[in-house]
């Protein structure tokens, strides 16, 4: 574990610039004189950038939007868009905006309490969000999503196109979960978690989590005045975890802790991540440049998954389950080869060609999940058979019973074999 560790809240400086072709790391010393490389500035590249903003970041200690902190955070959008990157907004902030509108002293607790305040508290936040948008020449868009959004294959992917779409077309999505129709037990958890999902879904190179705090602390820093922050950080374990506590304010949800979940889970996407702060409109300039102030999540991984792939591994639901001889097994997790019925040695449960499916071997390990070419019903007939077989006796046609293409390993021992990182994550 390689952690930079600044020491309680000491400023860092730059003092080493690498330059290579394509752009330059920034190093940074700390107040121990270790050299942390935090941040890598593509000088050339455009970004796709998802920041995420948090609630106690656009509105009032005791509820109700603030239109001076929303302001600020457009200019800092605008002006990561006036050079050139690709922005996407995940906003928290409707339920603490709309609340003190329908006469609640605090954050409502009760389901009802909270969409109610959320109908109301959207509606400022997008207008807010546009007033301010307009003065400099941008327009946003809003998307609602819920988790069901995420798990319904063709609702998934209109999500995804429209995204696209609106990108490509130069405005700027601003993204929020759907509150007023998500089942509480049915929700993302927070917007953490949202903005990763987000981010994993456009396949960002940056999620930029914007909250109250300078970044992570070793305790939270509202309860300890000597808790010390990291500068980087290059693996988020079980220590790392424990750290990060709840919300420490009374309109934030998840606190650190939810967002150093989220950290994690973009961070196995291939996206690096950073937690904190600032103030002004290069704020957003400053952390893609390796000067924000919080803490980086670098990632290891440099190859994300097909938004279609991360479908299959994240979201959909299993309909059966299929098991694999040792072959079948090698050629999928090594090979990077697609799966055929003849190292098939068992089929469980009831699906339909096109559904999604897990992979375990003879003992029952899971190696991953893939969307079948087969029904269960033809793949009882196919297992164990040839491709021409299947091709002369049984009409099929497709031989591959899960293609490359489809297929996602999810056997963490695998994907943790470096040497295989790239070639399983494509
Ligand atoms: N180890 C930690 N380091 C930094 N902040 C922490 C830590 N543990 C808990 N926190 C709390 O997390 C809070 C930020 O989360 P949250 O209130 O949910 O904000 P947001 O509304 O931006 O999502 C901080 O104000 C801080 O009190
Ligand atoms: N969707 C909710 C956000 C809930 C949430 O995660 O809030 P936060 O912890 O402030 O990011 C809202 O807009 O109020």
């Amino acid at each position: 574990m390689r952690i930079a560790n600044e020491g309680g809240t000491a400023e860092a400086k730059p003092f080493v610039l690498f330059i290579g072709t394509e752009g330059f790391f920034i190093f940074w010393k700390t107040r121990k004189g270790r050299e942390a490389e935090i941040g890598f500035m593509d000088t050339k590249k455009k970004h796709r950038i998802v920041v995420k903003i948090g609630s106690s970041s656009l509105t009032n200690p005791t509820g109700g939007l603030s239109r001076d902190k929303l302001g600020e955070h457009v200019s800092a959008l605008a002006a990561l868009r006036e050079a050139g990157h690709e922005v996407i907004l995940v906003s928290s902030g409707a339920v603490a905006a709309g609340f003190t509108s329908l006469g609640y002293p605090s954050r409502p607790v009760t389901l009802e309490g909270k969409q109610s305040a959320a109908a109301v508290g959207q509606g400022l936040l997008i207008q807010a969000y546009n007033d301010e948008l307009r003065t400099y020449d941008l327009t946003g868009a809003q998307i609602l999503l819920t988790r069901d959004d995420f798990s319904k294959r063709n609702r998934y992917h209109n999500a995804h196109r429209t995204l696209n779409e609106l990108l490509k077309r130069g405005v700027l999505p601003i993204v929020n979960e759907n509150d007023c129709v998500a089942v509480d037990e049915l929700t993302f958890g927070d917007n953490d978690m949202l903005s990763a999902l987000v981010a994993g879904f456009v396949r960002a190179d940056d999620l930029i989590i914007l909250t109250d705090t300078d970044g992570l602390y070793d305790a939270d820093p509202r309860s300890n005045p000597h808790a010390k922050k990291f500068t980087l950080i290059e693996d988020i374990t079980p220590d790392i975890e424990a750290l990060a506590g709840g919300a420490g304010s009374q309109v934030g949800t998840g606190g650190m802790r939810s967002k150093i979940n989220a950290a994690k889970f973009a961070l196995s996407l291939g996206i690096d991540v950073f937690i904190g702060t600032g103030t002004g409109a290069d704020k957003l300039l400053d952390t893609l440049n390796g000067k924000g102030a919080g803490t980086y999540f670098r990632n290891q991984m440099k190859a994300p998954l097909k938004a279609h792939k991360q479908w299959i591994a994240f979201h959909a639901e299993s309909d059966g389950r299929i098991e694999v001889d040792a072959g079948a097994a090698h050629a999928l997790l090594h090979e990077g080869k697609s799966l055929l019925p003849s190292g098939i040695t068992n089929v469980a449960g009831e699906f339909m060609a096109g559904q999604v499916v897990e992979v375990t071997d003879t003992t029952g390990r899971l190696l991953g999940k893939g969307e079948v070419n087969y029904s269960s019903a033809q793949l009882e007939q196919a297992k164990g058979e040839s491709t021409a077989f299947c091709r002369e006796k049984l009409g099929i046609h497709r031989v591959e019973a899960v293609h490359r293409d489809n297929w996602v390993t999810l056997n963490i021992e695998e994907i943790n074999k470096q040497d295989h990182k790239e070639e399983i994550m494509q």
